[in-house]
């Protein structure tokens, strides 16, 4: 085994305990191209914490069918909802400007700031590099789900040991725990509902929440993000007064032929109409950032099937992205994980 040795981090004085703080979110692709999003799918699907299906059946399905078909309807959508200004996708965009808003709460306590996706770029290996030469020596990680799940938070986790793996002169690390009911977390998606219903002519008939879905199988197998979105939903009802009949849970997203948590998003909003329901509003909890999944799959295909269906308004509740009320949550995790290194 070569370790890496990086002169610049090596460089830093050594035995002071200054701290970083980490900011993990997906992956996107790097480019509004059918090869970058052949190469962000490629890695993101051959992640066996995604995909459990043994590779042996799974990468030829993936190589031979999966890869040559979907890159182009994902890239159409991609287009759609692309940030043209900076050239990126909206995930990119939101997860750095988090990163910039926390580094300037942190700044004062001398704790730097840094972002990386699980998949694609900036890696995880980089931004511990780039914390490392900036003299940190312990490290708090935040994978960026409130819900806990093995297909997100443990392979950002994964991902960052395999980083320090290469290391011979390792930082501290912390990773942070999900929070699917933190009050600042409630607080702010509580908020964003009021305000967002706020700016509507009329009050929606129903708010709906939907969050990404997960094989049922993963959870029979003991993956606790269907409690985790429960919880979530139950402190949130709580927040605004309403009950299960007045903010459903949904799962959007379903990805392959096996059964997913259900009720599924699409079918459940495309029924409303029938019972009189023809305007909603959207808020998907467990995504910190718009991306691909609330702007395209909620905003645009779900607002025409409901349409289609009879609807007259569908309207996006939307996400936290970098909404004042979302730093104050992460600095309040970050200090909460930094608890007992800050000035030790
Ligand atoms: C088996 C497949 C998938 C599992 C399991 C899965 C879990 C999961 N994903 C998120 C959050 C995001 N997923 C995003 C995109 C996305 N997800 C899958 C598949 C699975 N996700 C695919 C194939 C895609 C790509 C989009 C497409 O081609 O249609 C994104 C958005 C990324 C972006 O670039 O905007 C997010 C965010 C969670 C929280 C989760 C576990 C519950
Ligand atoms: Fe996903
Ligand atoms: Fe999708």
């Amino acid at each position: 085994m070569r370790y890496l040795f990086d002169p610049a981090s090596a460089a830093q004085p050594y035995g002071h305990g200054k701290c970083g703080v980490l900011l993990v979110n997906l992956g996107t692709p790097d480019a509004a191209s059918v090869e970058s999003v052949r190469r962000y799918l490629g890695e993101f699907l051959s992640d066996t914490r995604v995909i459990e299906t043994s590779k042996l059946i799974w990468q030829p399905i993936l190589r031979g069918i999966v890869l040559r078909t979907r890159p182009a309807k994902s890239l159409e959508a991609y287009r759609r909802i692309w940030n043209e200004d900076r050239d990126e996708s909206p995930l990119r965009t939101y997860t750095r400007a988090q990163a910039e808003l926390l580094s300037a709460r942190l700044a004062a306590d001398g704790v730097p700031v840094a972002w990386a996706m699980r998949y694609g770029a900036p890696s995880l290996g980089d931004a511990i590099a780039t914390l490392m030469r900036q003299g940190c020596e312990r490290i708090v990680s935040i994978p960026l789900y409130p819900q806990y799940s093995a297909t997100t938070t443990a392979t950002a986790n994964d991902q960052a040991f395999r980083a320090l793996m290469r290391l011979r002169r390792q930082p501290a690390f912390r990773t942070a725990p999900s929070f699917p009911d933190d009050p600042l977390y409630i607080r702010a998606l509580a908020d964003s509902v009021r305000d967002h219903v706020a700016t509507l002519p009329t009050r929606p008939d129903l708010i709906v929440a939907s969050f990404h879905g997960l094989p049922v199988q993963y959870v029979k197998a003991g993956d606790p993000y269907d409690a985790e979105c429960r919880r979530t939903m139950v402190a949130l009802r709580a927040a605004l007064s309403l009950d299960e009949a007045q903010l459903p849970l949904t799962f959007q997203s379903r990805f392959g032929p096996t059964k997913w948590l259900q009720p599924y998003t699409a079918p459940f909003v495309e029924a409303l109409p029938k019972r009189g329901i023809r305007s909603v509003s959207v808020i998907m909890p467990g995504f910190l950032a718009d991306c691909i999944e609330t702007l395209d799959e909620i905003g645009n295909e779900l607002r025409h099937a409901f349409v289609a269906a009879g609807g007259e308004q569908l309207s996006l509740v939307p996400c936290l992205n970098d909404q004042p009320a979302l730093i104050d949550l992460l600095e309040a995790l970050a200090r909460r994980e930094l608890g007992g290194w800050l000035g030790a």
